[in-house]
């Protein structure tokens, strides 16, 4: 069964909508002052307190510190760290180093063939590949023929592309900006994602 990932959750009214709509995880942007999604982590341990516990937690981080990922996964604050920015295999290995708890996944941006090389080569536990389905440019779906592992798909994902992107053999679809209006988490439209992804026959 395809999982499903909600993003950018920044408010206890976004945690009310994951519970109630139960995706299999709910994502927090963490250490990363730049992105409107960013959330304090002082916020993180409240927001985490309110979601249900059936629902595992996962920070996005770009080049973020170590210490506070590591520290993150084996306090069990968080169950994976997903790394978004141009951290390579000795920086996952570290993180390793000082944590055997939680998993790390890896984000990779496909635009060419060497793209699903990395993203196959890479030490992390699990690939999401960023599709960038929402920008101008469309994506290449015969790329992720090559892909030799399980990988999710993210970047630009909403409920109008999420067909086309279920038939690739996903094993996760993640979304943030597909899921808001006018800059928030809209309830309806994340109640309405995660049923479309249920909806979907196994494989
Ligand atoms: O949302 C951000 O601004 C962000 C900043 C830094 C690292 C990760 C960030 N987001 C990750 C996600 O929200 C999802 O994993 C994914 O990229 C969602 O894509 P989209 O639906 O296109 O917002």
């Amino acid at each position: 069964m395809t999982q499903v990932k909600v993003c950018g959750l920044m408010r206890s009214e976004d945690i009310e909508a994951v519970n109630a709509a139960r995706p299999d995880y709910a994502g927090f942007v963490l250490e990363h002052p730049q992105s409107r999604h960013n959330v304090p982590l002082r916020n993180l341990r409240r927001l985490v307190a309110e979601l249900n516990p059936e629902i595992a937690r996962v920070g996005a981080f770009v080049n973020g510190p170590m210490e506070v990922i590591a520290g993150l996964l084996s306090e069990g604050v968080l169950g994976a760290a997903q790394l978004q920015g141009t951290e390579n295999d000795e920086y996952i290995g570290r993180i390793r180093w000082m944590t055997s708890h939680g998993r790390i996944w890896q984000a990779i941006r496909v635009e060419r063939l060497e793209d699903v090389a990395r993203a196959n080569a890479s030490r992390a536990d699990f690939v999401l590949l960023d599709v960038g389905l929402g920008g101008a440019r469309p994506f290449d779906w015969s790329l992720l023929d090559a892909m030799e592992r399980p990988f999710g798909l993210t970047g630009g994902l909403a409920l109008e592309n999420l067909p086309e992107a279920l038939a690739t053999n996903a094993l996760l679809a993640d979304v943030s900006d597909g899921v808001e209006t006018d800059g928030l988490k809209d309830p309806e439209k994340i109640r309405a994602f995660v049923e479309r992804v249920r909806a979907e026959p196994a494989r």
